[in-house]
């Protein structure tokens, strides 16, 4: 992938064991892998093809470790991110509490960065309920607040992953085509402004 054109930053973030790089492997690999857990050591990079309606975009996807050795290392794949996912575990609040801190970090830090709160491994909480250890409608509130957007995801099943990298994907888009709309409406308010002064010292030379 090395020299590949990436057009849109994604960087993962979230405490350790949450989930992050089973998500990239699922939405890039489509697989789930059962083996023993091995932690992210600094972080990995994978580029993706995707298409917006005739638009064809690249994600350009930095899955950070979530070890807090590796915090300040992180800080530096969040740089000139365009989106963060910030995951949590569904059956874990300490780290729900870890991604609100990510959050925070992105938003003091990056201000064109969207943020995509992600709750992970939602088929341990449908399979049992009471496996949930932190509240949707909290953090539902909390999405609004920051004015970000919430996923349910599971990697195991494949369950909302596509969809969680797909609207990143159309964000960027819609935002894209936003900027450069009102770049030609500045471009044109210059011209009429310009035609008006030119008119206006015309008459009263
Ligand atoms: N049941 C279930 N388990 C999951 C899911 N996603 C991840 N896991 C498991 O959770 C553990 C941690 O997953 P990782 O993807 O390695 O977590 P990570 O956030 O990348 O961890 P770091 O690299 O340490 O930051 C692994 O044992 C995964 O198999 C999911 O959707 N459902």
């Amino acid at each position: 992938m090395s020299g590949q054109r990436v057009d849109v930053k994604v960087v993962m973030l979230g405490k350790e064991f949450v989930g992050k790089t089973s998500l990239v492997e699922r939405y890039v690999h489509n697989r789930f892998l059962n083996g023993p857990y091995q932690n992210t050591i600094g972080a990995a990079f994978v580029a993706k093809l995707i298409h917006v309606g005739e638009k064809a975009i690249t994600l350009g996807i930095w899955d950070t470790a979530g070890s807090e050795r590796y915090e300040s290392m992180s800080r530096i794949y969040y740089r000139g991110a365009r989106a963060a996912v910030v995951c949590f575990d569904l059956t874990d609040s300490s780290s729900y509490a870890r991604a609100r801190f990510w959050v925070n970090e992105v938003r003091n830090c990056e201000e064109h960065c969207k943020i995509y709160l992600c709750g992970t491994k939602s088929d341990l909480v449908q399979n049992d309920r009471s496996a949930r250890g932190v509240d949707y409608h909290d953090v539902q509130d909390y999405t609004d607040e920051i004015k970000a957007k919430l996923f349910e995801t599971s990697s195991k099943t494949g369950q909302n992953v596509d969809e969680l990298f797909q609207i990143v994907a159309e964000d960027y888009v819609n935002v894209t085509a936003f900027q450069v709309m009102t770049e030609d409406e500045a471009a044109v308010n210059l011209a009429e402004k310009k035609k008006s002064t030119y008119l206006f010292s015309c008459c009263h030379q």
